[in-house]
């Protein structure tokens, strides 16, 4: 099949390139020209594990090509696929603006019939409006599908050819076979369901894995009063195979260009039909409260932050991505910068893109992870990017001013930290090194 993705961030390029894998020929159009003059170099806008390679010899192939003509590319495609940015208004909404634009220009450029399938994450009833907007532009007949994508940043691919499971919303049961034919090879678990509820089930999967996350937080946050530790809890929990040990890891919160957005968008779209979605609500304070336990831990162990110096590990929202949209650290740095701190930073790949969107003369950029230690009164890791487990804790310890660890992802064990002279805090487990190794208000109680 010829295939047409309109917006070539994550979701499109990933999708389009893992496409051609089954034998479909695919052209990934963006409005971007710089963007898409990179890609015809064969260089990735974004930093995800093996996708180069792929887009190299798709289009050494000749499967796959970049275009920013959205006319030519919808001419020549049989299902063109809507993969642009549906970003947070002010209050939350969903922007529908690239989506409508998007679905204006494929209506003027149709010349024949055409599926139309979304993959970018829109609220219930967009299908429907997309239907209208390209009926407003074409006299020519088409079909809409709603086909959320489920795929995670730095495990792309593998999630696209691999999904648990492929969400097909229509209401032409004539397409049911195309969209097998399509995904054929990624799974045999295709769940065909209706439009609307196609749309409602990206929503409620990501506001669901963004409950677990906040309420591992909230018990993270209650082990420390109590004295137990957060891990061994989440674990026993997990082997609950109705809990599922998955997204039950504590730290300083979910960021990202997803959980926060859509999260904030379903809330919104309950609230447009008169429904309070209280729950959801809790999630998304309790997880914009999180990050902030990160600076209560300095003020607890080394009082005020004013001229001292914190190393930060950690820019990206998660591990094995250069993406630093809602990344908890921006908030965190921002307050350190506000106190008065000298910020010294590290992120393997994220560090170029987080310093585009904030700098400041109290941030220093360090090459190197033990650069940020050197000489500061404590050390931050928000980021659980692998190098970071495998650092030497005692020459850290030895080159800090104060050997302080504050471990917002719980990356270290109990045995790696031990006789390393450094004071530990991580998130939800018992305090290590310092006056009684367990956290203030358990040493109060005992
Ligand atoms: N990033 C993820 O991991 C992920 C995963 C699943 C779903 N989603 C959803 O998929 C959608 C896309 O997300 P993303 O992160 O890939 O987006 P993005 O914002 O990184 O990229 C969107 C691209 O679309 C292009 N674009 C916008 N309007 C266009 C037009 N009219 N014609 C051509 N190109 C146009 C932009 O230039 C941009 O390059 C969103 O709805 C998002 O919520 C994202
Ligand atoms: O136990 C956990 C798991 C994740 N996180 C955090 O949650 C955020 C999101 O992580 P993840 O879900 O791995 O990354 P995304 O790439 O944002 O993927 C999510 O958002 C995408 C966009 O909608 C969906 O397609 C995916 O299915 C969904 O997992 C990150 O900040 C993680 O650090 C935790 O704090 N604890």
């Amino acid at each position: 099949m010829n295939l047409a993705v309109i917006g070539t961030g994550y979701v499109g390029l990933v999708s389009g390139v893992c496409f051609t894998l089954g034998g479909n020929h695919v052209i990934c159009v963006d409005k971007d020209e710089e963007k898409i003059a990179r890609l015809g170099q064969m260089k990735s806008p974004i930093y995800e594990p093996g996708i180069e390679a792929l887009i190299e010899m798709n289009l050494k192939e000749g499967r796959l090509k970049f275009s920013s003509d959205l006319r030519e590319s919808v001419r020549l495609s049989d299902i063109v696929i809507l993969a642009v940015g549906t970003p947070s208004l002010p209050n939350g909404e969903a922007d529908l603006q690239y989506i409508e634009s998007a679905a204006a220009d494929i209506g003027r450029a149709m010349e024949g019939y055409k599926i139309i399938m979304t993959k970018s994450t829109v609220p219930v009833g967009t299908n429907e409006k997309i239907r209208q907007i390209i009926a407003a532009h074409t006299g020519y007949p088409f079909d809409i599908v709603s086909a959320p994508e489920f795929l995670r940043e730095g495990s792309a691919i593998q999630d696209t050819l691999h999904p648990d499971r492929v969400i097909i919303g229509l209401d032409n049961p004539a397409l049911e076979p195309v969209m097998r034919e399509l995904h054929q090879g990624f799974t045999e678990n295709i769940v065909v369901t209706d439009i609307r509820s196609a749309e409602m089930i990206k929503y409620a999967s990501n506001a669901f894995l963004a409950t677990k996350i906040s309420f591992i937080n909230e018990i993270a946050n209650i082990c420390e009063k109590v004295g137990a530790d957060v891990t061994e809890v989440a674990e026993g929990m997990g082997l609950d195979r109705r809990i599922g040990s998955s997204f039950l890891q504590a730290g300083i919160g979910y960021g990202g260009s997803c959980f926060p957005k859509d999260t904030k968008a379903l809330i919104q779209i309950a609230g447009n039909v008169d429904y309070e979605f209280k729950l959801l609500k809790s999630v998304v304070e309790v997880n914009q409260g999180q990050r902030f336990m990160i600076l209560a831990k300095l003020h607890e162990s080394i009082g005020s932050l004013q001229g001292a110096t914190i190393g930060i590990w950690g820019l990206a929202f998660k591990p094995n991505t250069d993406d630093v949209r809602e990344s908890p650290a921006r908030e965190i740095i921002e307050a350190l910068v506000k106190e008065g701190a000298h910020v010294k930073v590290y992120d393997p790949i994220a560090a170029d893109n987080f310093r585009k969107q904030y700098d400041h003369p109290l941030i220093h950029w360090c090459a190197v992870p033990e650069e940020a230690g050197t000489g500061s009164d404590a050390v931050c890791l928000l980021t659980d990017w692998a190098v970071f487990k495998d650092i030497d804790l005692h020459l850290l310890a030895a080159g800090m001013r104060k050997p302080i660890l504050i471990d917002g992802r719980n990356v270290y064990s109990k045995e790696q930290i031990e006789g390393t002279g450094l004071e530990y805090y991580s998130v939800g487990r018992p305090r290590m090194g310092g006056l009684s190794g367990l956290s203030p208000s358990v040493a109060g109680a005992v």
